[in-house]
C-alpha cells in the first residue's frame, strides 16, 4: 500500500515535470510567434497611412488550420479557442483593435465579440444598435458587433434597417449558441416570484418553458438581459432571463437552466467595418438589392443566382425607406463576391434591380 503511494507520488512528480518542460517549449513558441506577428506589423506599416492590422480572412484560415491538424484528445472548437487567444494577444501586439458592440456589459453581443476577437482587443459597450454603426462610421472604433438573426425568433430589423443609410459593410460572422437561464438574487424569494424581466427576444424563445413553469408571472420587456439582471440584484419578488455571462458579472444564482423552448437556439452576429475582405477559402456574401415594384420583380432577382448554381441562404424582405410599399431584399449567399460566377451573376442582379450594393464577403464564421 505505502509502496503503491510512493510510486504514485514518483508518476506524478515525472508527469508534473514533464508538462513543465512542454510549458516552456510552448512559451517560447508563442514568443516566437509574436515577433513573427509584430515583423509583419512593420510589413503592413510599410503599405502607408491606413494599414490594415486585423485580416478576418487569414484569422480565419489559423482557426481552420487548427481544427484541421487537430488529432485530440482536446476538441477542434477547444484547439481552436486556444489559437484565437493567441492570435488576438499577437493582434494587440501589431495594433490594439477597438471594438464597439450592442451592450450593456454582460449581454450575449459581448460574448459574440469576446468569441471573435479574443480577450486582447478593446471593447467597448454602446446602448443601440444604431450607435454601434454611428461610433464605427466616425471612426472611434475599428469595428462593431450587431446581432442579425436569431434561430427561433427571426431577423433583427433594426440591424438590417441600419445598413440602409450607411456605407458600412460586413467584415465577419460569428453564431453562438444561446443558452438562458432562469436567475435570482439573493435576497429574492424563489416562491415568491411575481415578474420575470427580460429583453422581449429572450422572452418569446422562452415562452413555452414560461408557460409551464411561471403561467401567471408577470413577463416584463427591459432593453436587454444585462439590464433585467441588474434590475433583479435586491429586488426579493423578481426574476430575470439572461445568459452566463450576466449571471456572473451582477453575481446572481441560477435556480434553472438552459430555459430556451428550442435547445439549437442560436444568434447570428456580424461584424461591421469598413474594410474589404479578401477570399478565405470559405465565405459569405451578404447583400442588399432593391427591385422595381414590377410582376415578377423578386423572380428575376432570383433567377440569375438559380442559372449560376449559387446557394442562397438568406432572403429578408424590408419595407424600403424611400417610398410606401416598396421593398428592399437583403440577401446571403455562399461563396465571395470575386468569384467569376458570382461577380457575373451580380452584373445580372444589379441589371434588373433599381439598387444592388455588396454589403461585404466574408469568412464563414469557423468558432
Ligand atoms: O497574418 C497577419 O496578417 C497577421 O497580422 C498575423 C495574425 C496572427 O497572429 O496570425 C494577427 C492578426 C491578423 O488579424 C491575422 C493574423
Amino acid at each position: 500500500m505505502k509502496e503503491e503511494t510512493v510510486s504514485g507520488d514518483q508518476r506524478l512528480l515525472e508527469l508534473r515535470n514533464r508538462i513543465d518542460n512542454i510549458d516552456s517549449e510552448i512559451a517560447r513558441l508563442i514568443s516566437e510567434r509574436a515577433s513573427c506577428a509584430m515583423e509583419v506589423a512593420e510589413v503592413k506599416k510599410a503599405t502607408g497611412e491606413d494599414a490594415l492590422y486585423y485580416r478576418p480572412e487569414r484569422e480565419a484560415q489559423v482557426l481552420r488550420q487548427a481544427m484541421e491538424r487537430n488529432t485530440g484528445p482536446l476538441t477542434d472548437e477547444e484547439m481552436a479557442r486556444l489559437f484565437r487567444e493567441i492570435m488576438s494577444a499577437c493582434l494587440a501586439l501589431e495594433e490594439p483593435v477597438k471594438v464597439a458592440y450592442l451592450g450593456p456589459e454582460g449581454t450575449f453581443t459581448q460574448q459574440a465579440a469576446l468569441k471573435h476577437f479574443g480577450n486582447s482587443a478593446q471593447s467597448r459597450p454602446l446602448a443601440a444598435i444604431d450607435e454601434v454603426f454611428r461610433e464605427v462610421e466616425a471612426g472611434a472604433v475599428n469595428y462593431g458587433v450587431v446581432p442579425v438573426e436569431n434561430s427561433t425568433e427571426g431577423v433583427i430589423n433594426h440591424t438590417l434597417d441600419n445598413f440602409m443609410n450607411s456605407n458600412l459593410s460586413i467584415c465577419g460572422e460569428v453564431e453562438l449558441r444561446i443558452h438562458h437561464h432562469l436567475m435570482i438574487s439573493d435576497v429574492t424569494r424563489p416562491e415568491s416570484i411575481t415578474r420575470i424581466y427580460s429583453h422581449a427576444q429572450s422572452l418569446a424563445q422562452c415562452r413555452k418553458w414560461l408557460d409551464a413553469h411561471y403561467p401567471n408571472v408577470e413577463r416584463v420587456a427591459v432593453s436587454s438581459n444585462a439590464d433585467a439582471a441588474r434590475r433583479v440584484k435586491g429586488e426579493w419578488n423578481a426574476a430575470a432571463i439572461a445568459g452566463d455571462m450576466a449571471a456572473e458579472l451582477y453575481g446572481l444564482k441560477v435556480l434553472s437552466e438552459k430555459i430556451e423552448d428550442r435547445p439549437d437556439n442560436s444568434t447570428r452576429f456580424l461584424i461591421i467595418g469598413t474594410q474589404r475582405v479578401p477570399a478565405s477559402g470559405d465565405d459569405k456574401t451578404s447583400l442588399m438589392v432593391s427591385m422595381r415594384n414590377a410582376p415578377g420583380a423578386l423572380h428575376d432577382m432570383l433567377e440569375p443566382f438559380r442559372r449560376y448554381g449559387i446557394d442562397l441562404t438568406r432572403v429578408e424582405t424590408r419595407p424600403s425607406q424611400s417610398g410606401n410599399w416598396t421593398y428592399v431584399f437583403f440577401v446571403d449567399l455562399k461563396g465571395h463576391c470575386d468569384t467569376a460566377d458570382i461577380a457575373e451573376a451580380l452584373k445580372e442582379v444589379g441589371a434588373c434591380a433599381s439598387d444592388l450594393k455588396v454589403l461585404g464577403s466574408y469568412p464563414r464564421g469557423v468558432l
